[in-house]
């Protein structure tokens, strides 16, 4: 749905955007997480063209963005909506002349655009709030309009600029409760950049790791659980640097699968646990446990937690 190649940007000396490749399927929540200064922003303002690359290429729904003029641009910005941290919201207007200000630009007539204002302020939870100013909004409801207007001109794709950053930790889940629900229910695909790993773990299918203008890690989240020496899993699960031959079991699906005893009386091994967690992910429940594993058939114990599907790194 979304596929950029080769984005390089520059601002003076400073190298925003390094040379970065996305791909984002339909209909997935995808996070790019990164640190301040990673080029997050860049990229997001990148992918609607708000900011032109220097080089490099987008395509957002078959539509290659990058070859447009700026009217053919202005009507496929429309198809794609834009979450602000900040809201964004016009002070001077009511809740529902905020929502109706996409429509109004795109020249929807005043009774469609009063039936579509009405559905979609249904949509974010804000039914009969229409007549209300901003500033009667509480930051979560505030974020609530901002959504729905994103959602006015019926985008195929959700771009959201750290969405929840300026909310409290419950205000966030609620919000990224309705933005999977959107996501589920009108099969919205979603870009969203976000320095808060929670915000992945709660709702991304598949992630991009930034640092410095470049993509360091990316893929589907199950995908990169099981890859040896994942960056993803490593920042999910805060371990200490292992010491040589000290074992690091990550296991995904059946977490309560009692396979720790059974390689004991199996292989007649002991296991002495060091640390570990488990965490409930959008994309399932993982759990990562560092262990040291001594006598008996080790090697064997090893492979049979291979077999098992547990994915096994002893540290050199
Ligand atoms: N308009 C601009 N003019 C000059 N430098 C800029 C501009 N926009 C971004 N930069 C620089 O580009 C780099 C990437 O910035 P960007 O805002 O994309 O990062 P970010 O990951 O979104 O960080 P943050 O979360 O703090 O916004 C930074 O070094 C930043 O200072």
């Amino acid at each position: 749905m979304i596929e950029a190649s080769g984005l390089r940007k520059l601002y003076g000396q400073t190298v925003a955007l390094d040379g970065v490749d996305l791909a984002v399927r339909q209909g997935e929540i995808f996070g790019v997480l990164g640190q301040s200064g990673a080029g997050k922003s860049t990229l997001l303002r990148c992918v609607n063209l708000l900011e032109r690359p220097d080089s490099g290429t987008v395509t957002v729904a078959g539509r290659e963005l990058t070859k447009l003029g700026e009217r053919e641009l202005n009507q496929a910005r429309q198809r794609i909506g834009m979450v602000h941290q900040h809201f964004a919201l016009l002070a001077s207007r009511t809740v529902a002349g905020n929502v109706a200000f996409p429509l109004e630009v795109m020249g929807v007539g005043r009774r469609e655009r009063d039936q579509r204002v009405a559905e979609l302020l249904e949509l974010v939870g804000l039914g009969g709030r229409g007549k209300d100013h901003p500033r009667q909004l509480s930051g979560g409801q505030k974020q609530r309009v901002g959504i729905a207007r994103a959602l006015a001109g019926r985008p195929e794709v959700l771009l959201s600029d750290e969405a929840t950053s300026a909310l409290d930790p419950g205000t966030t889940e609620s919000i990224l409760g309705l933005l999977k629900s959107l996501n589920r229910e009108l099969g919205l695909t979603i870009l969203l950049i976000t320095h808060e790993m929670n915000v992945v773990k709660s709702i991304c299918d598949s992630v991009a790791i930034m640092e410095n203008g470049r993509i360091r890690e990316s893929g589907g989240i199950g995908e990169l659980i099981r890859t040896p020496g994942s960056r993803l899993t490593r920042e999910i699960f805060p371990l200490p640097e292992p010491a040589a031959g000290h074992i690091t079991l990550t296991f995904t699906g059946h977490p309560e699968e009692p396979v720790i005893s059974e390689v004991v009386r199996k292989f007649d091994v002991d296991v002495n646990i060091l640390g570990g967690a488990i965490e409930e992910l959008a994309a399932g429940s993982v759990g990562r446990l560092r262990v040291d594993l001594a006598g008996g058939e080790r090697d064997n114990a090893l492979t049979y937690l291979r077999e098992r599907g547990l994915l096994v790194e002893v540290a050199g």
